[in-house]
């Protein structure tokens, strides 16, 4: 049988996912506890400077951060975890991330992707796009809060994110699905006022949490 990643928060509440160490900072500032560095398209040693520094920001503030994509950076700077898509699954060494003592996140788009995840018995499962998105070119459909929560039925034991298209006021139907997470890109770098949008989707998304025995 194959191992298990180390746990995380059985709910990982508000969950930004921002292309800076700026933005990073700012929202760990702001309250954040659960946030991505995703930097798309890179080498590994343009990127390595702000992989190191988001790392240390996350320690600092002990917070869960993911590096999107850099997962050897990830292994070699100690993250809290990765997070990887379907296509990362078939290149990334997944024993040495495990290997390492970090945190795994996988995406998932459908129930074929979800039974590769779940056999790979990762930190939390990552369900999306839920709503239509400007943020990343998707070859697939929304799935929509009915899929989503349809795929959530068969995910009782592992934490779950919802991702895409959801913006504050469709925060509330989000969560009715039982979804553990809320990740938001849009809703946060592209809000008027960013520090009201992120406190607005912390006291919607994480009122109610306990605060998590799992790290
Ligand atoms: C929380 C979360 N969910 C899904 C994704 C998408 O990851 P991936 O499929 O690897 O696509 P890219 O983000 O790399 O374009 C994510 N980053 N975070
Ligand atoms: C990275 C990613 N993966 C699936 S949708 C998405 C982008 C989400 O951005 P937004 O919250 O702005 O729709
Ligand atoms: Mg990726």
């Amino acid at each position: 049988m194959t191992d298990t990643f180390p746990a995380t928060a059985p709910k990982l509440g508000l969950y930004p996912v921002v292309d800076s160490v700026e933005w990073i900072a700012r929202l760990l500032e702001a309250g954040v506890r659960t946030i991505q560095l995703r930097i798309k398209d890179c080498e590994d040693h343009e990127v390595e400077d702000a992989v190191r520094e988001a790392i240390a920001l996350g320690k600092q503030y002990r917070a869960r951060l993911f590096i999107n994509d850099y997962w050897r950076l990830a292994i070699k700077y100690h993250a809290y975890g990765v997070h990887l898509g379907q296509e990362d699954l078939d290149v990334a060494d997944l024993a040495a991330i495990r290997e390492a003592g970090l945190r795994l996140g996988l995406s998932t788009h459908d129930d074929a992707e979800l039974d590769r995840a779940l056999a790979l018995r990762p930190s939390y499962i990552a369900l999306g796009h839920i709503y239509p998105t400007q943020t990343k070119d998707m070859p697939s459909a929304p799935q929509g809060v009915v899929e989503l929560k349809r795929h959530l039925s068969r995910l009782q034991d592992v934490p779950t994110v919802a991702i895409g298209g959801i913006s504050l006021a469709r925060v509330p139907e989000v969560l009715a699905t039982g979804v553990g997470s809320i990740a938001v890109v849009s809703a946060i770098t592209q809000a008027a006022d960013w520090r009201a949008a992120t406190q607005q989707l912390l006291s919607l998304v994480e009122n109610g949490i306990e605060p998590a025995k799992v790290m």
